[in-house]
């Protein structure tokens, strides 16, 4: 076993965020403690402005929390500077986004192969990109600009980038919420593969049960905190989990956003 394949890949410990609102101010997330074994695939689920986003950008190092710790791989990011942490991301993490973010002018081959050039790496012919093509179906779009991508293509073009530099761990910002649902169920399928025959760890945002379905774990975030945790295959169905969850938000109490003056 390789030695990154032993470290715990997502560990949030008491971490919160705050962002400044003119006067006010928000607490998007609420002292969160999360771990995530190696392997897993996890769905973040939760109402819009629960801090699904804001947590997946705490765990990329987008941005920094106001307090506690994130350590991923073991990394703590505090430790890193601003310049170390962009390193640190493109390396070890897969970003992937609703809305693709690919570059208009660039094929689907030079989206794929861009985190390497970000990097000043110039691709050797063993770079991996026609096997992760294959692997993702698209070996026959390489030469196209996203706009004769269909939406499908232009995600797997995404995350074929996402995978260039052999990140262990992957995350996505609503993969298919711009995509129709059989689109995205094929999305969802790719993922879950890569978690089963790659070993690499999936945290996914996600309005959508059906979606969510296929994560391993369901992780539900209200007014910032975490507020339950399941396993989904407890649940036949999409219409089962969607239950569990609707039951979890009830529970939890009250929507009351924290915020300050
Ligand atoms: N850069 C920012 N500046 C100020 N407030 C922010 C910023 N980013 C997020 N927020 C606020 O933090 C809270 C959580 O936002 P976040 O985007 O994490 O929620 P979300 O669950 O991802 O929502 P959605 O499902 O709508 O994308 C919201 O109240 C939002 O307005």
């Amino acid at each position: 076993m390789k030695e990154t394949e032993k470290k715990i890949p997502v560990e949030v410990l008491n971490a919160s965020k705050s962002y400044r609102q003119g006067a006010s101010e928000v607490l998007a997330l609420d002292g969160v403690d999360l771990y995530v074994q190696p392997g897993t695939f996890v769905a973040v689920m939760g109402a819009s402005g629960s801090g699904k986003s804001t947590l997946l950008h705490l765990l990329s190092g987008l941005t920094r929390p106001t307090s506690g710790r994130i350590q991923i791989e073991g990394q703590d990011l505090a430790t890193l500077s601003d310049r170390e942490l962009t390193h640190f991301r493109r390396q070890r993490i897969g970003l992937v986004f609703q809305s693709f973010n690919l570059v208009p002018s660039l094929t689907a081959a030079d989206n794929i192969l861009f985190p390497l050039y970000a990097a000043g790496i110039q691709p050797a012919d063993d770079c991996g990109l026609m096997e992760i093509a294959a692997r993702l179906g698209i070996e026959d779009r390489l030469s196209h600009r996203p706009d004769s991508l269909s939406g499908g293509e232009q995600q797997r073009v995404a995350i074929a980038r996402s995978l260039i530099t052999n990140p262990a761990i992957i995350f996505a910002d609503e993969p298919t919420g711009s995509l129709d649902s059989e689109t995205g169920q094929s999305i969802c399928k790719l993922l879950r593969e890569l978690c089963d025959q790659q070993n690499r760890t999936i945290m996914m945002v996600t309005h959508e049960p059906s979606v969510a379905a296929w994560a391993d774990t369901v992780v539900v975030l209200r007014d910032g905190k975490i507020v339950g945790r399941f396993d989904s295959e407890s649940f036949d169905d999409s219409q089962s989990l969607a239950a569990q969850y609707q039951s979890i938000l009830e529970t939890s109490g009250p929507i009351a956003r924290s915020s300050a003056s």
